[in-house]
């Protein structure tokens, strides 16, 4: 999913991540960071549309989703099942939400996709998002290497596998933008690794480029040195 910052700013402004829907400004950052972030679901739908692709918009609040502490807590997804299986293609995002103990939160678009991942056990999953998949540093460090493939044991610990790095170079350094609400890459590397442990390969890519377009048809070889993203799958 990518939604670039689009509900982030109105929502880090007033904290609607943070709880406290008593609060006018909360109240008021809620259904500013909803008006955005549906209309870009309405410019995704309509997007697809103009392509002959019958896709609907669907937004996990009006949906019923809430969550507790951030984790979901309710998340019916019959409606999405319902309408896959008209042919629909069901558009969703992150969203802001009810939460039962800060009384409101936002609701990554990564947690949504790891829910729906073990509902539906698809063939694989993609993150498109605006650089090439995951770095082991900030991508703004020009000494950054790409990632290439990621393992998963049954633990949920991982390593790397590819490329093969020296030893202080091992770990993942993760920045996140300050107006983000949802903990940018690190949120998409941990769900990423939940829906691995199911035997889903995860693939994180750059939108708008040859490896996106590999990526969504599943087409991902990484022996061959001409794909650029992150493959994390289980350890077998
Ligand atoms: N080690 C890292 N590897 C890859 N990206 C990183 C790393 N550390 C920080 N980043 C930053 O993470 C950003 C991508 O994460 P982000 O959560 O913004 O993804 P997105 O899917 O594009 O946005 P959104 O989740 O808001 O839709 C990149 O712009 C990149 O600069
Ligand atoms: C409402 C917001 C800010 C959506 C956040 O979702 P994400 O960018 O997918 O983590």
């Amino acid at each position: 999913m990518l939604y670039g910052s689009f509900g982030h700013f109105q929502a880090s402004r007033s904290g609607v991540h943070k709880g406290g829907l008593h609060s006018t400004l909360v109240k008021a950052g809620f259904v500013a960071t909803r008006i955005s972030v549906t209309s870009l679901n309405q410019e995704i739908v309509r997007a697809l549309a103009r392509e002959g692709i019958p896709s609907v918009g669907m937004s996990p609040f009006a949906c019923g989703w809430s969550t507790q502490r951030r984790n979901l807590a309710s998340a019916n997804a019959s409606q999405i099942i319902e309408s896959l299986h008209a042919g629909f293609v069901p558009v969703l995002h992150g969203d802001a939400v009810l939460d039962e103990s800060l009384d409101c939160t936002i609701l990554s678009g990564d947690v949504i996709i790891r829910h729906l991942a073990q509902l539906l056990t698809p063939k694989y999953v993609v993150f498109l998002t605006d650089v090439h998949g995951v770095y082991d540093r900030p991508p703004t460090d020009p000494n950054a290497v790409l990632l290439k493939e990621i393992e998963v044991d049954d633990n949920g610990g991982w390593s790397i596998v590819k490329p093969a790095l020296q030893g202080n170079r091992k770990g993942v350094e993760i920045s996140v933008a300050a107006h983000d609400t949802t903990g940018g890459m690190e949120t998409k590397i941990l769900e990423a690794a939940v829906i691995a442990r199911l035997g889903v390969d995860v693939y994180i890519t750059k939108v708008d480029t040859e490896h996106s377009l590999r990526a969504l048809k599943g087409d991902v070889n990484t022996s061959s040195d001409d794909w650029l993203g992150t493959v994390i799958r289980a350890a077998k």
